[in-house]
């Protein structure tokens, strides 16, 4: 039971049984008021006899101070067991996701929009925070204390519970038919959401691009339908709930008229007593109260479907595994007939081999998609290879965990990423427990200094959402004092000093000359002269190695390589005329 609810709602255990507790915590709230509905049927029966004498007056008494303790226990076990237990619930699915993300490989981000993983983890939890504290324990709460109370009832007069009754089954009938037209309804409204969202994401992340084409207009006239068409969605959501409730809570308030008619001609042909009467009326009027209330919430609880279905696709996604010992005898890279294709299926590497040594500097070079990144994402197990075996020093790294595998890597990527935080922190991420000295250090290695003490607060000052205040050059520069901060013995460089001017780039590859003795270095590269002094090419095209040796022995091939130095070298004698 609890096992299915977990997978159900996308719940923890204790969430689960939390949320169990919440259902009858609900159904004896519903419950407890209808005790005072005995007590005045009682009270009642006591008036029409001739009057309440001493002894039942203290019933009474008793009996309504025993039913407000009761209603306000129950309450606040109802409160506790759903409202307090739904928001721990939530922080613990936050948590999970967040953690699930952590472990899922890239490819699985390939296949999603950020826009749709942001609304899983904010809006979808936000939601399902809602329905829980509010909507599905009321819901079900309600369900159980009807049947319950409407069980009783057959106790007291069947004909008349069956006149109280009949109502239920039709209406949850109703719900349960309503549940498939609105959960398609819902997954489309869903969709146009995310549509909708994506678009607007992808204008604001755009905005500098389509404003240099002109296409502002082009592009919003887009977003606009994309808008509409939430809205429309929306109505038409609204208009089959709507629908479906009102006829739903319509048959409800049938409950208490036929109630009213049996109960008359009941009493008039003397089958019935006023009080039994009396009591139905009582029932009837406060019976259908709960579901009719948890009815109007239905279309949220049957939508919580989509965001479920959304949540669990996160959850059950296979994490990449491995070891978290390392075994590892030297860091060479060794790369054996590795085969790779990304989510769109078209094969990328195709048999490569090569080997990185330690102590040497590899550089992986050749035409534009010719697999060069995607060599990099593998050998740091960004993405696992679909055949072949990637080791380094001599262990394979498709068993070992990823974090495991990363302390072995600096990786300076072609776009960096920043935080919106000081210079100072932004480079801390390299070696979280680093001392101030040592981040001032790595900073001034990667030239960092010639940017950041001009600043007004220096290295404390900040630098905006991903480093927007700072230039290319800048940003990649406190790429590079990670780096040297983390110090690992695996380096990874792709395009490492493509922002930089000749200038800078000199004095980096100084600094990297100095951080690089005796690891081992991946460069990838497009400028030659950034690989002049590699020990050893890797020519990559088409997603094959089709050259590698030193640079000496490939320029004497004629091949690509030289080809490629060639051109390079002629287009600096271009002038513009
Ligand atoms: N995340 C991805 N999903 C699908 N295809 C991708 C992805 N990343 C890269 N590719 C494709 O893989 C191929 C190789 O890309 P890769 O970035 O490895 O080449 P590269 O040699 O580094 O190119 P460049 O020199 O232009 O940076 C390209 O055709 C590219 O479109």
């Amino acid at each position: 039971m609890v096992k299915k609810l977990q997978r159900k709602f996308a719940l923890s255990e204790q969430g689960a049984k939390d949320l169990i507790k919440g259902i009858l915590a609900g159904t004896l709230q519903n419950i407890a008021f209808m005790f005072p509905v005995g007590l005045l049927y009682y009270l009642v029966g006591d008036l029409l006899r001739g009057g309440v004498s001493g002894s039942r007056a203290w019933f009474y008494g008793i009996g309504s101070l025993l039913c407000l303790l009761l209603i306000l226990g129950i309450t606040r076990l109802h409160y506790d067991t759903t409202y307090l237990a739904t928001y721990v619930e939530s922080g613990v699915r936050r948590i999970s996701l967040a953690e699930k993300l952590r472990q899922i490989p890239l490819s699985f981000f390939g296949k999603k929009d950020l826009a749709d993983l942001t609304s899983t983890i904010m809006a979808d939890c936000t939601f399902l925070e809602t329905a829980f504290s509010h909507f599905i324990p009321e819901l079900f709460g309600s369900m159980i204390s009807t049947v319950l109370i409407c069980i009783s009832l057959f106790f007291f007069d069947w004909r008349m519970a069956l006149a109280a009754l009949w109502v239920a089954p039709v209406s949850f009938a109703i719900v349960a038919f309503s549940a498939k037209v609105q959960e398609r309804l819902s997954q489309k409204s869903m969709d146009a959401k995310m549509a909708c969202a994506d678009g607007i994401q992808e204008c604001l992340e755009t905005v500098q691009d389509l404003k240099a084409n002109n296409a502002e207009e082009y592009y919003l006239s887009g977003l606009d339908e994309k808008i509409k068409a939430v809205e429309k969605r929306a109505v038409i959501n609204e208009f089959v709930t709507a629908a479906f409730v009102t006829s739903a809570m319509l048959i409800l308030k049938l409950g208490i008229a036929t109630v009213a008619l049996a109960g008359s001609a009941l009493l008039i042909n003397g089958s019935l007593d006023v009080m039994t009467f009396f009591l139905f009326l009582l029932v009837a009027s406060r019976l259908y109260d709960p579901l009719q209330s948890a009815l109007q919430n239905l279309a949220a609880v049957i939508s919580t479907r989509a965001n479920i279905a959304r949540m669990n696709e996160i959850l059950d996604h296979p994490v990449q595994e491995g070891v978290n010992g390392l075994t590892n005898d030297g860091y060479d890279i060794s790369f054996e007939n590795v085969s790779f294709a990304y989510n769109t299926g078209d094969t990328i590497l195709n048999g490569v081999s090569f080997t990185a040594r330690q102590g040497e500097v590899t550089a992986l070079v050749g035409p534009s998609g010719g697999g060069k990144t995607t060599v990099s994402r593998l050998a740091s197990r960004f993405w696992d290879a679909d055949k072949g075996r990637i080791t380094v020093g001599g262990m394979d790294i498709s068993k070992v965990e990823p974090e495991t595998l990363l302390s072995l890597f600096s990786i300076v990527f072609q776009d960096v990423t920043l935080f919106n935080n000081t210079i100072m922190e932004n480079i801390r991420i390299g070696k979280k427990d680093a001392s101030d000295e040592e981040v001032l250090a790595a900073a001034k290695l990667a030239n960092c200094d010639e940017f950041a003490l001009k600043l007004p607060n220096g290295y404390h000052s900040d630098i905006g959402e991903n480093g927007c205040e700072l230039s290319g050059g800048e940003r990649q520069r406190i790429s590079i004092a990670r780096a040297f901060l983390k110090n690992a013995p695996i380096i990874l460089l792709d395009e490492a000093t493509a922002s930089l001017d000749v200038e800078n780039e000199t004095s980096i590859q100084t600094a990297l000359s100095r951080l690089i003795k005796s690891k081992t270095v991946l460069i990838i590269a497009h400028r030659m002269r950034t690989v002049a002094g590699a020990d050893k090419i890797i020519v990559l095209s088409e997603g094959r190695v089709a050259e590698q040796g030193s640079p000496d022995a490939l320029l004497n091939q004629k091949g690509i390589f030289s080809h490629m130095v060639k051109l390079q070298t002629e287009n600096q004698h271009w002038t513009l005329t």
